[in-house]
């Protein structure tokens, strides 16, 4: 693979994000009319993606500053270079880590949530469901190196990997906390907590929106371990190189198993989630909720 190769993008697919992925399923590469987009690295603007020193890994980071919230352009970036990773039978196992310090992400990115139409929302939540499922069923070995803050939709990403690795950082916190938005997690979102931590203690942390130090997300299981913060990608490095060992049919066919039945809830009923996302995130009550939340953090610095 080219690693170094100058990306063309499309310059239709940079105004409309979602026709990139349809593009990127007949060749999105393609020079004709495009833009360039990076000359250093495989990856894109807001993700980065470089090759390990271990043949058949690639470390992929999110860097969407200030806090990687998850936009429409990083949920877009982020499932056209998985897809990439995928397609190119040399790489097995992904390391999903932030560029920003002390943020690993900070979930969704509530400006695409509040104050906007119900066409926008639908089109957000769809690359929402896109980025979980495309994550969630990814063939590939994916560690989360957690180097930061993880709330919400930050720790719904972090759960759809297969091994997490955390900073050993009581400033930095990982959970579900929707309901202190005064939002519901949707069924899909509480699915793959409870897969992980299972159904008592989930129960618990997503009424309370708990958001869960270090330590206590390693007892209660959300996390696999903790580092000290410089060893979070090494640590997540050397997980995978464990990994690896496996042979890849058995691990993929198993990993398919534990979680078909989990993504099948979803795909299932995708419109209808949509639908009832748009209904929910429009209600005046709602988008109240979002506003105070979101002027309580822009006046934290006040
Ligand atoms: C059916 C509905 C289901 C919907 C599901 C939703 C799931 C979600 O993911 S909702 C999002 C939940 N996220 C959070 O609650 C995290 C909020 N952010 C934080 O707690 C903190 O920002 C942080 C711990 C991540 C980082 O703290 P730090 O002190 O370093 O930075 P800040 O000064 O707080 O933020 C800097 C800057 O970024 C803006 N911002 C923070 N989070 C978000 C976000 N999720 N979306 C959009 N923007 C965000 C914050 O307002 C600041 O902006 P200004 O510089 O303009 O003040």
């Amino acid at each position: 693979m080219a690693l170094t190769a100058v990306v063309r993008i499309p310059t239709r697919a940079l105004l409309r994000p979602w026709a990139r992925l349809r593009d990127s399923a007949l060749g999105w590469m393609e020079p004709v009319g495009g833009v360039e987009v990076s000359t250093q690295r495989f990856g894109s603007q807001r993700v980065l993606v470089e090759p390990a020193s271990a043949a058949g890994v690639a470390v992929m980071t999110f860097k969407n500053p200030p806090v990687n919230s998850l936009s429409l352009e990083l949920l877009t970036e982020l499932v056209i270079n998985l897809e990439k990773l995928e397609n190119d039978k040399t790489f097995r196992g992904v390391v999903l880590t932030s560029d920003c310090p002390g943020i690993f992400s900070a979930g969704l990115d509530l400006t695409e949530i509040c104050g906007r139409n119900p066409a926008h929302y639908a089109e957000y939540w769809k690359a929402v469901q896109e980025m979980w499922l495309r994550l969630y069923l990814s063939n590939l070995m994916l560690v989360a190196a957690i180097n930061g803050a993880c709330p919400a939709g930050g720790c719904l990403m972090s759960l759809t990997c297969d091994y997490r690795v955390m900073a050993d950082n009581p400033k930095y916190a990982i959970g579900l906390n929707e309901t202190l938005l005064g939002i519901v997690a949707p069924f899909w979102f509480k699915d793959t907590l409870v897969n992980t931590i299972g159904h008592r203690a989930s129960e618990r942390a997503l009424q309370l929106g708990l958001l869960f130090p270090p330590t206590e997300a390693l007892q209660v299981g959300m996390v696999d371990r903790l580092v000290p913060e410089d060893q979070v990608q090494s640590t997540a490095l050397s997980v995978l190189a464990q990994w690896m060992a496996i042979p890849d049919h058995a691990r993929q066919l198993t990993k398919n198993m534990m979680r078909k039945p989990t993504a099948d809830g979803l795909l299932k009923k995708r419109d209808e989630d949509i639908q009832n996302f748009v209904s929910f995130i429009s209600r005046d009550s709602i988008q109240k909720s979002l506003q105070m939340y979101l002027a309580k953090l822009r006046q934290k610095k006040g």
